[in-house]
């Protein structure tokens, strides 16, 4: 299976038909993000990371950009804003678990 540049790609409008990952696109797609995990939070799978910052406005500017990512993909994440650190949760709410757009919004966040 070769490579897709999850960074390079945006989300398509997700519709309730749309079909979860299936494990072995969750795998391949795991293997293209750094640092990101699945978790399942009420029985939802989720894309989790961390992100550590110097204090809380460089956190808030991360948060807003975020933001903006999220609007501009009509896709949002879960997010956790800290005094230096936030945390970042995706997951298609339509679909109650993993789709390809929360791989790619995943990856979009490492270039925020
Ligand atoms: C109408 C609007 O585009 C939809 O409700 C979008 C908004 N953002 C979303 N974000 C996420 N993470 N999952 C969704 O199912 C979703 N649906």
């Amino acid at each position: 299976m070769q490579s897709t540049q999850l960074n390079t790609q945006a989300c398509e409008a997700c519709h309730v038909e749309a079909p979860q990952a299936t494990e072995q696109q969750k795998n391949q797609w795991l293997s293209e993000l750094s640092g990101w995990q699945i978790q399942t939070e009420q029985g939802v799978e989720q894309l989790y990371k961390t992100y550590q910052f110097k204090n809380f406005v460089h956190a808030l500017e991360f948060t807003n950009k975020i933001g903006e990512l999220a609007e501009s993909e009509a896709h949002h994440p879960k997010i956790v804003t800290q005094w230096g650190e936030v945390t970042l949760a995706w997951w298609t709410h339509k679909i109650k678990g993993l789709h390809k757009n929360d791989f790619i919004c995943a990856a979009k966040s490492d270039q925020v």
